[in-house]
């Protein structure tokens, strides 16, 4: 693991996937203190989520823009600096070298950390086929994390299935973010590449990304606090 979390609290990060910046603040306020960290994607984000962001920011939650940039790179460094800005704590970026390399320039020195999205955790080998990628999933993610761990990424967006050889290839020092997660029992969705909160712990993550579980639960704060009683056990 790269770093240390006294809390664990502070290693589930809530993917916001909502329709309006109102639904998430009355998501926000069910969960209360159970969460430390949320994420904004394009649903949110393209609804007024980003002065939400703000807003969370001021009242000393992490926030982590999920927009997963892929442009040239003059706009990919611009875009990144506005984040910064912003006052995000994590951005994403697709694992394309020039894409990785302008991320990094457009940080500076502002803390913003960020992470490189190798092969989504919706696809399977047939899907990466179809896209185009002939090497296969493991092959594929190996060489992203080869190229970002090359260019000092801070950190890497796998799915939980890959993330014991990710920290192999990555070694201590990045950052390890999974989406993909699922308490047991809950529906899968449309994510493909998935384990349990314990699961992707125990095999090097440090932060697990959980969305639909919680933001569509009967009850955000007791299903938050469920991820993270799994992460705890995890790490006991
Ligand atoms: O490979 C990836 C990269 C990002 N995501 C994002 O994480 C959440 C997952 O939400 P769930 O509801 O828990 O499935 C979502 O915002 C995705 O955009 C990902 O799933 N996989």
């Amino acid at each position: 693991m790269s770093a240390t979390f006294p809390d664990p609290r502070d290693r589930l990060i809530i993917a916001l996937d909502l329709p309006s910046v109102s639904t998430a603040e009355s998501i926000i306020a069910r969960i209360g203190d159970a969460a430390t960290f949320y994420k904004i994607g394009y649903e949110l984000g393209f609804a007024g989520g980003l002065g939400l962001a703000r807003e969370l920011v001021a009242d000393g939650k992490k926030v982590f823009i999920d927009f997963k940039l892929h442009d040239i790179g003059n706009t990919v460094a611009r875009g990144v600096a506005s984040l910064a800005a912003l006052g995000a704590s994590f951005a994403t970026v697709h694992a394309y070298p020039q894409t990785m390399r302008a991320a990094m320039e457009g940080k500076g020195a502002s803390p913003l950390r960020i992470l490189a999205v190798t092969v989504l955790t919706s696809y399977d080998e047939a899907d990466l086929a179809e896209a185009g990628y002939a090497g296969g999933v493991a092959a594929t993610v190996a060489s992203r994390v080869a190229q970002a761990r090359e260019i000092g990424v801070d950190g890497i967006v796998c799915a939980p299935t890959d993330a014991a050889s990710v920290r192999t290839a990555l070694g201590a020092k990045g950052v390890i973010v999974t989406p993909g997660v699922r308490p047991d029992g809950a529906a899968t969705g449309d994510q493909k590449r998935v384990a349990t909160p314990f699961a992707a712990i125990r095999a090097g993550a440090d932060y697990l990304v959980v969305g639909r579980p919680i933001v569509a639960s009967p009850d955000p704060g007791a299903s938050a606090r469920a991820v993270q009683a799994e992460i705890a056990r995890a790490v006991a």
